[in-house]
């Protein structure tokens, strides 16, 4: 976890922003996101959280209130510039797939930045050998199945390599064994030294991952704190429409007001509680 006095990278100041409908999709946010920090942002659909991030790479402009990237006002920046810096994956790959063919797709960005070739090579490959779809790259994007085309947006920003990555909901639509390798990446990247912002509903991901979160509801956040501390807070989570991990859910049957003595997070502190370490850990489930 990044400590306390380190950098912000990203620094929301009381930021509104309305859409040209007038829908009032932020009202009053203020956040920060520390250099090398894991954050989720979660809460309810419609909360905000989308709008929130689109702001991180200047695609949205508060209306009011100000976004600063490692120092600078994104209303005085431009898009191409700020995503040097903030990689964006968006919640519908379908909105950033531009290429020909999966190369070209991951190729994209390097080629905008005017990375040399050999390194254009390097780097696509690399990265789309990360995502397991190197086999693919003679292929059009929209060839490949949904989960496949969320993985080569995630391949694409992995690429160019940029400080903070910004990821909307990347375990949707993946399975068992491709939600274990988006873990890796976010692994790799912690090794990296990269920021890291996950827009999410799946806590048991946000459990594994991140140092913070921040919890929205109506264009506001509600809260932030570490999972642990949230998540054994109901009536915080029923506001912004979410439940407890199971295993702090059966927990609570199970020990009922005693259940604050035991350590129960996730189904390894369960299995703990129960059999006091004698047991096989989840792998053998
Ligand atoms: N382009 C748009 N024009 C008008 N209103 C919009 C637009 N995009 C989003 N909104 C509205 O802004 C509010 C916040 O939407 P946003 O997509 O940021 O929520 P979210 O928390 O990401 O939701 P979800 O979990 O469903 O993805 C919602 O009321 C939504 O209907």
């Amino acid at each position: 976890m990044a400590g306390e006095g380190t950098e912000h990278v990203i620094r929301v100041e009381d930021v509104y922003y309305e859409y040209p409908d007038g829908v009032e999709a932020l009202r009053g946010v203020s956040m920060t996101v520390s250099s090398g920090e894991f954050v989720a942002i979660m809460g309810e659909n419609g909360a905000g959280k989308t709008t929130l991030i689109k702001h991180f790479n200047g695609v949205l402009k508060p209306t009011r209130g100000r976004v600063l990237i490692k120092g600078r006002d994104t209303r005085e920046h431009s898009v191409a510039g700020l995503s040097r810096i903030v990689g964006l994956v968006f919640q519908n790959p379908d909105h950033q797939l531009f290429g020909e063919t999966v190369y070209d797709e991951v190729a994209f960005a390097l080629r905008n930045f005017n990375f040399p070739m050999e390194v254009i090579e390097r780097r696509v490959e690399w990265a789309l050998k990360m995502m397991e779809l190197y086999r693919y790259k003679d292929r059009s994007p929209y060839s490949l199945s949904v989960g496949e085309r969320k993985r080569l947006a995630i391949a694409a920003v992995l690429a160019y390599d940029p400080e903070i990555i910004v990821l909307d909901e990347p375990t949707a639509g993946q399975d068992y064994v491709q939600k274990e390798k988006i873990s890796e990446i976010l692994n790799l990247l912690r090794t990296m030294g990269k920021t890291v912002v996950i827009v999410t509903h799946d806590i048991e991901f946000v459990m594994e991952h991140v140092d913070r979160v921040y919890l929205m509801s109506e264009g506001r956040i509600i809260a932030s704190a570490p999972p642990r501390e949230l998540f054994t807070q109901q009536a915080l989570l029923r506001r912004a429409h979410l439940l407890p991990p199971q295993p702090v859910r059966l927990a609570r049957v199970l020990f009922g007001e005693r259940f604050a003595e035991y350590d129960i997070y996730d189904l390894d502190g369960l299995l703990d509680a129960l059999f006091g370490g004698r047991h096989g850990g989840i792998e053998g489930i």
